[in-house]
């Protein structure tokens, strides 16, 4: 009855006025013609339908069926109302792979979950230790983002028989039935969505910030992986293999020197916080740490409590099973950012090369697979070169035994960035252990004896460890620790001096000193 005239402008008009006005002021306007009577509406009807009649026998007659399909198709498409709304849809997969942004968009409907929502999805898996909250499917939420409405959806489409087939559903034969028909697999995707115009702003900054929201969420609850890194040439599938680290190492329960645990951890925080240092003075952001010391000294624990304080994954390199550069390389280009490389043993790992200089190869001339002959810096310079051009948040660590017995080009300043000595047990690291093992925090009588012996024995945290699980009554232990620190003063001959073997307990090289000054 408004709509008639076909002026927009009026249409808006008389809407304001529709609304402003009293209905019998409405009734009584001069610009709005008088309303229908029942016998005018039956009579319009009766002439519609006998037009529609009359026009359906001509079109039917005058053009084949193929022409009639193809017209009244592009009839309806040409007045299929336009949407002013966008649809944005997030598919859990893309391809095989998972779909990031599916990820993010439902972590961050978790986040959203109010009192109103009607039905939520729970789950949890045996390892985990708290149940999880979901948004359920076809539930709607809304959300708003610099005054621009949002509804997000989450759809769930149940496996469908694919065309061609008939007969009754039978998903207990792996989504095919038995008479050759085959079903959909489910789908999951959500929804979002708005207004069309904002279409720029929702992909270009909304959707970032959900994703960055999302990525700080993974790294607060991220459970650290420890992934061995296999050659493709070790067999067909099993390249990779990951376990969650179950390590329960923290820099809070690693025995060692505080003021040592103290320079490690400010050292990490550094590396994080120098993202466009690196950018600008072309270098990979990478740091590489050698830790030295003999067996039982936390060195392994130390790369454990590392990775759980970064939240980076561990990747496991054990040289003796790459055989040539290019395997190596598809090793290392499997390891993803914000991760530690890890090469434990190298002295024992390989065979040290002759010291005139970095082969063109890292391999020379490979014979057989316990045989890997290649310089440590060669290896180095290697990682170097494929972390420089697509590696970010990068940390290599050797561990070894016998540092003196490593080819002095990769003890070179500027090589490794810091030198760690993991070393025999000092009185502050057996406090932090009866801490941890007997949940004593201050003195204990027998500590001034265990001080004596500890500062005059070469003892391991590893052994002292040992000696503090061996029953559940403190005092008996502590009096177990003393005769045992007593037989191995009695058969040690070696006093402490000498046990670090002239290096430094951290040795940060000179040239790492230099680069963090520029
Ligand atoms: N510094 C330490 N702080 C706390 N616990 C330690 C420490 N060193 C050793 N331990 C205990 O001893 C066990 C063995 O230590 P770890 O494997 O870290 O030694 P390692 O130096 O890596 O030895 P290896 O040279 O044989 O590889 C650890 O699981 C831990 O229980
Ligand atoms: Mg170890």
């Amino acid at each position: 009855m408004i709509v008639h005239n076909h002026d927009s402008s009026l249409f808006a008009l008389t809407m304001t006025d529709l609304y402003l006005t009293k209905p019998d002021t409405i009734m009584a306007s001069p610009f709005y013609p008088a309303m229908p009577t029942p016998s005018s509406l039956l009579s319009a009807y009766a002439t519609l339908s006998t037009s529609i009649i009359l026009f359906r026998t001509i079109f039917d007659q005058f053009f084949p069926p193929q022409l009639r399909r193809y017209l009244i198709e592009a009839i309806r498409l040409y007045w299929k109302p336009k949407s002013a709304k966008l649809t944005l849809i997030f598919e859990e997969k893309d391809g095989m792979t998972g779909n990031h942004v599916f990820d993010a968009a439902e972590a961050y409907l978790c986040t959203m979950i109010n009192p109103d929502v009607d039905r939520l999805r729970i789950t949890k898996n045996v390892k985990e230790k708290h149940i999880k909250i979901k948004f359920a499917e076809s539930e709607e939420l809304l959300d708003s983002f610099n005054g621009i409405s949002l509804t997000w959806k989450y759809v769930r489409q149940k496996p469908q028989q694919r065309h061609g087939g008939g007969g009754d559903d039978d998903l207990f034969h792996g989504g095919k039935r038995s008479s050759g028909s085959s079903f959909t697999p489910e789908t999951k995707y959500i929804e979002l969505k708005f207004d069309k115009k904002y279409k720029d702003v929702i992909i270009n900054v909304y959707l970032p910030s959900v994703i960055d929201k999302f990525q700080e969420l993974e790294n607060q609850k991220k459970v650290v992986k420890i992934h061995n890194l296999q050659s493709y040439d070790g067999g067909p599938g099993g390249y990779k293999e990951s376990v969650n680290l179950d390590h329960p190492s923290t820099f809070d329960t690693l025995a060692m020197d505080p003021k040592m645990k103290k320079a490690i951890i400010d050292d990490l925080d550094l590396f994080l916080m120098r993202r466009d240092f690196y950018k600008k003075v072309g270098k990979a952001w990478k740091r590489g740490y050698l830790l030295y010391g003999p067996p039982g000294t936390g060195k392994s624990s130390l790369i454990a409590a590392m990775a759980n304080y970064l939240k980076f994954d561990i990747y496991d390199l054990q040289l003796t099973n790459v055989r040539s550069d290019s395997s190596l390389k598809q090793m290392i280009l499997r390891t993803s950012n914000r991760s530690i490389l890890v090469i434990e043993d190298i002295d024992c790992s390989i065979q040290l090369p002759d010291r005139k200089g970095i082969p063109p190869s890292i391999f020379s001339d490979v014979k057989s697979v316990s045989d890997p002959q290649f310089s440590l810096s060669g290896l180095l310079n290697f990682i170097d070169g494929l972390w420089s051009c697509c590696g970010d948040e990068r940390i290599i660590i050797f561990t070894t035994n016998h540092k003196e017995r490593l080819d002095p080009a990769l003890l070179r300043p500027g090589r490794m960035d810091m030198h760690i000595l993991m070393s025999y047990l000092t009185f502050d690291g057996f406090k932090t252990l009866a801490a941890n093992y007997l949940n004593i925090h201050n003195h204990h009588p027998s500590f001034s004896e265990i001080e004596e012996l500890i500062n005059c024995i070469k003892v391991t945290p590893a052994e002292v460890a040992e000696e503090l699980m061996k029953s559940n009554d403190v005092e008996a232990m502590l009096e177990g620790l003393v005769k045992f620190l007593i037989r191995k003063k009695m058969g040690n001959d070696e006093t402490k001096e000498g046990i670090n073997g002239g290096y430094d307990e951290v040795h940060e090289a000179t040239q790492a000193k230099v680069v963090s000054l520029i």
